[in-house]
């Protein structure tokens, strides 16, 4: 559980955090949404004491922030930005194997632990890990950058607009993963953003920050039924869906026969899942189940047709 209790940060006379409080439960996703300048990025950094508060401390399963060097503590909280942060002069399993290095683990636990993280993101371990950052796809860097992040099972992992810089599309297919995975490591998560799909897409609980003060803390449901200001209200408001026709349209009506290689997506997921699906894993085809049972496939192609025909 991470406890933050009063925390406070200023900059001469702004006061960039103003004495937030909140409470995130081991195992969740929490995402803080708010506006440029709401103080989102400083109140991540106060937890791993990358700023340091003026006011107020954070708990991590009861002990103090305060209580711990920082460079320990930061090797304790896995950390991914916006831009990925790779190391270009090192491979993918260097790069991903950084923090365990630090931690001197022995060396086969660290490539058995490079090779499950790539598995886990749906990169094949022998196709990826001895290539350099430049030889991927955006979309592959930062799931690298991830996984490093991932990579010593840290107590909690803090992100900031970790996908910011990935399209639309790819965007939520990558931030069907982190769920994913989040899942099945049992993380704990704490995801800056200023989109609020997003925010509504990952989290548990979404904690909305307004000029340096946090307005909501609740469940992404009761911050759309009820938003508790009408800055909130406005957020909500906001969420942009640009591919809200491929979202309507079900998988199962441009499926053709034959397979496709990949992870299979439902017969009555969207168009849009699919497209997210090819876009992500770079591949003009993703094959399609039905209860379980391949049905065939559908091809960027049609999707993309759909997507254009439509009135
Ligand atoms: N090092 C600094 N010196 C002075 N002011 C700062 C510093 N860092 C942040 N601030 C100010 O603190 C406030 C909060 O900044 P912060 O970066 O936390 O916001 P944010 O919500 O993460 O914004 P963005 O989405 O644009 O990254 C802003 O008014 C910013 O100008």
């Amino acid at each position: 559980m991470i406890e933050i209790d009063g925390l406070t940060k200023t900059y001469g006379d702004t006061r960039a955090v103003d004495a937030v409080t909140m409470t995130v439960e081991t195992g969740t996703i929490t995402v803080i949404v708010g506006t440029s300048g709401s103080g989102k990025t400083t109140l991540l950094r106060m937890v791993n004491r990358l700023e340091e508060p003026a006011s107020g401390e954070v708990r991590i399963n009861g002990t103090s922030t305060l209580s711990v060097q920082p460079h320990l503590l930061r090797r304790r909280i896995g950390y991914a930005i916006q831009g990925h942060g790779l190391f270009p002069h090192h491979t993918v399993a260097r790069n991903i194997a950084a923090v365990p290095m630090l931690l001197n683990w022995p060396h086969d636990k660290i490539a058995a632990r490079v090779d499950e993280l790539l598995e886990l993101f749906s990169m094949d371990p022998v196709q990826f890990r001895d290539r350099y950052p430049a030889d991927l796809s955006g979309g592959q860097q930062q799931r690298v950058g991830v996984a490093r992040a991932l990579a010593s099972r840290p107590d909690l992992m803090l992100m900031d607009e970790p996908f910011g810089a990935l399209d639309p599309i790819i965007r939520a297919r990558a931030q069907d993963d982190l769920r994913r995975i989040q899942q099945k490591l049992g993380s704990t998560i704490m995801l800056v953003t200023h989109d609020m799909e997003e925010a509504i897409r990952l989290a548990d609980k979404i904690a909305v920050m307004d000029a340096g003060r946090l307005v909501q803390y609740a469940p992404p449901a009761e911050i759309i039924t009820h938003p508790a200001t009408d800055f909130v209200a406005d957020m909500v408001g906001d969420v942009e869906r640009p591919l809200r026709l491929l979202s309507l349209i079900p998988v199962s009506q441009v499926v053709v026969d034959g397979p496709a290689e990949g992870a299979a997506i439902a017969s009555d997921a969207s168009l849009r899942d699919a497209l997210s699906a090819c876009l992500w894993t770079g591949r003009t085809a993703v094959p399609v189940e039905r209860d379980g049972v391949p049905i065939g496939h559908v091809t960027l192609d049609a999707i993309r047709a759909c997507a254009e025909f439509q009135p």
